[in-house]
Formats: C-alpha cells, sequence, structure tokens
C-alpha cells in the first residue's frame, strides 16, 4: 500500500511488466514442498535451509547480486516436472492479476535447467499450460524471453541457442525474444555477440541485463554489440550524459526494478534511482519486480508504489510511463491498441473523480 492517496490508481492503471523472472517467482514455501516432492536434497551446511521462515529471512539479507543468484541457483533445482513449471508461473500471474498487470514479457533461464538433466521442453510446457489460462481466466496477454546466463561460456548459450527444441520454440513464436542475465561483472555484452547476431538472423527481439551492478559502459556495449532495442535495469546509465540523449533519442525502453535494486545494495534507497532525471530527459523506462518471491513478495504493484513514495509522480506522469511499457512490449499492435484504450479510459476516469 503507498504512503499517498495514488493507490487506487497505481492499481487500476494497465500495467505491463518487461523484467520479471518466472524462476524468481519461487516462495521459500513452494521451494520446501517441491524439495520434499521431488526429493532434492537442500545444502546441508546451510542454516537458511532449516524451513521457509529461515529462507526468507536470509533473503532479506542479500549483501549483493551474486549473492541472491547462489539462492536463486539452489531454489530452481527443485523444479523437476512440467507442473512444477506450471504452478511457478501460475503463482506469478495471480499476483500479476491481483495488481493490475494486463501484459507480462517475462524471463526464464533454460541454461540453469538443461544442466540437471531437465529438458527444454518440459520447462516450456509448463510455461506455456500457466500462460494460457492466465489468458483465459485473467485476461492477461504475456510473452516468454530465453535469457543465456552470462557467468557460462558463451558458447554454452549459443550451442542452447541451436538446440533443436529452442529453434522450434523461436519458429513458432511460443518464445519471441532472448535476453542476457545473471552475474553482471566481469562478463562484457559482446562475449555474447555470436548469440545476438544469430537473434536478430531469426527475427527475435532482443533485450539485455546491463547497467544493473555493471557501468554505463555495459549499456552501451549492448547497444553497440548486442544491437538491443530494451535494456533490463539500465540504473547506471545516469553516468554517462552522452549515452542518456542516445537511449532518449533511440527510444529504447529500461525495464527498472526498484525494490530489487534497494535489495541487491545497487543503491540504498529507491529514492537514489534516477528516475526523476529518466523523466526529465526522455528516457523510457517501465518498472518491474524482477524475482518477486526473492524480495519480500514486493511484486508490480509494491513497485510502483515505492517509486511514488520516493518520488510523488503526478497521474500525468504515471499514464506516460504506462503509455511508454505499452508501446514498448513486444506484443501484437492490436493488443497495444487495446491496452492504450484502456489506459485511457482509467486516466478518464480517476480525472472526473478528481473533478468531482
Ligand atoms: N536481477 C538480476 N540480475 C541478473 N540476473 C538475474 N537473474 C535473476 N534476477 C537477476
Ligand atoms: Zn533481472
Amino acid at each position: 500500500m503507498c504512503r499517498s492517496d495514488l493507490h487506487a490508481f497505481l492499481q487500476a492503471l494497465p500495467k505491463c511488466e518487461h523484467h520479471m523472472h518466472l524462476e524468481g517467482a519461487l516462495t521459500p514455501s513452494v521451494l520446501f514442498q517441491l524439495a520434499a516432492k521431488n526429493k532434492i536434497q537442500l545444502p546441508s551446511d546451510d542454516p537458511a535451509f532449516t524451513s521457509p521462515s529461515t529462507l526468507a529471512e536470509r533473503y532479506n539479507q542479500f549483501t549483493s547480486l551474486d549473492d541472491f543468484l547462489h539462492y536463486y541457483y539452489i531454489g530452481m533445482s527443485v523444479l523437476m516436472d512440467a507442473s512444477d513449471f506450471e504452478a511457478l508461473a501460475w503463482d506469478y500471474f495471480t499476483h500479476a492479476s491481483a495488481d493490475g498487470v494486463v501484459h507480462a514479457e517475462v524471463f526464464f533461464d533454460p541454461q540453469a535447467h538443461l544442466s540437471r538433466d531437465v529438458s527444454y521442453d518440459v520447462v516450456l510446457a509448463g510455461f506455456m499450460a500457466a500462460r494460457s489460462r492466465a489468458n483465459s481466466e485473467f485476461g492477461i496477454s504475456s510473452e516468454l524471453i530465453c535469457c543465456f546466463l552470462r557467468h557460462l561460456p558463451a558458447a554454452d548459450g549459443l550451442a542452447t541457442f541451436k538446440l533443436d527444441a529452442v529453434h522450434a520454440s523461436f519458429s513458432s513464436g511460443q518464445v519471441v525474444g532472448i535476453g542476457l542475465d545473471s552475474s553482471e561483472s566481469p562478463f562484457p555484452p559482446e562475449l555474447f555477440k555470436d548469440i545476438y547476431d544469430a537473434a536478430k538472423a531469426s527475427g527475435l527481439k532482443r533485450t539485455a541485463h546491463a547497467g544493473e551492478e555493471g557501468p554505463a559502459a555495459y549499456i552501451k556495449g549492448a547497444l553497440d554489440d548486442l544491437d538491443v532495442s530494451r535494456i533490463d535495469h539500465g540504473i547506471r546509465l545516469a553516468e554517462d550524459p552522452a549515452l542518456v540523449k542516445r537511449v532518449a533519442e533511440q527510444q529504447i525502453l529500461l525495464s527498472v526494478c526498484p525494490i530489487s535494486n534497494v535489495l541487491l545494495r545497487c543503491v540504498s534507497s529507491v529514492a537514489e534511482l534516477p528516475i526523476r532525471m529518466f523523466l526529465d530527459q526522455g528516457v523510457r523506462f517501465s518498472i518491474n519486480s524482477d524475482d518477486p518471491a526473492y524480495f519480500g513478495n514486493n511484486y508490480l504493484l509494491a513497485n510502483y508504489c515505492a517509486v511514488q513514495d520516493a518520488f510523488g509522480l503526478s497521474k500525468d506522469e504515471w499514464s506516460g510511463i504506462c503509455e511508454a511499457g505499452i508501446n514498448g512490449s513486444w506484443c501484437s499492435e492490436q493488443r497495444k491498441e487495446e491496452m492504450l484504450a484502456k489506459l485511457k479510459a482509467v486516466v478518464t476516469q480517476f480525472r472526473s473523480k478528481d473533478a468531482a
């Protein structure tokens, strides 16, 4: 709940989410349930794995991106069959619906499953089932983005990209784009140029995490070498004024994750994020939840509220943020028109409430 009186407005806005890792929707209690069901041994030498509550307590104390990723990869080791992946994604879509999300473009990390002998088809089947249900029960449209892990050799990513099952998911449109995630430094974007060139040749959309912990030079590298149309996080863009201008002119969308940035110690508070500068300089951005189950169960609306509490934005500014998010989405033009119409209706409804 926001401290400000804009909570009802923020709830009602038709929101798009562009930066959410489905594996980051795994709550401690589901993690323990699936570990028991699938007979997965959790680390016995880490007291955090005593119970769901000790694990949640440990999640409150992340010291860095890599500290979080350590738990994130252990967590996903409990996901084994399609029903596990479906339940995971369904849990996310349920929260998303409650928060007024109308369109979600969600990441997944196939290499982290393939390395455990869980096939790509199993992962995809679970996610596709949840997406279909979210569409019919909640009216949420969604897209899948296949991420490559930058702490692994680029050759491993390219081999994954070329797998028949992965290729089939691209050509059928089940997966619309690729991303790059995991430990940011010291893995500059150019290491992954071959994968991105191949993705471009296949007509896929492209985004990459950059400027989360890593420098603004990684944002420039993602634009120059990977030819991305979006940047995930991008908060260190502020360090390079010429790049700020370029990102604004090229209408690159940044998918900013405010609560994640605070909990992973990229900034000390949401107020430290360059949100005001982005608005003033015409940099387009959306607000996102990243890994909500690892970040205090703060799903999308909590991130909107955190930004509102820190910056006190106007309704017009929020409407502009949502509009940029709709226009920067990788869905059909028809879906964008539907969401823009819904946005207009909500803004009009709240304007007349204000006038009354
Ligand atoms: N915030 C983040 N940064 C990089 N890789 C991630 N994988 C899941 N969440 C991530
Ligand atoms: Zn992320």
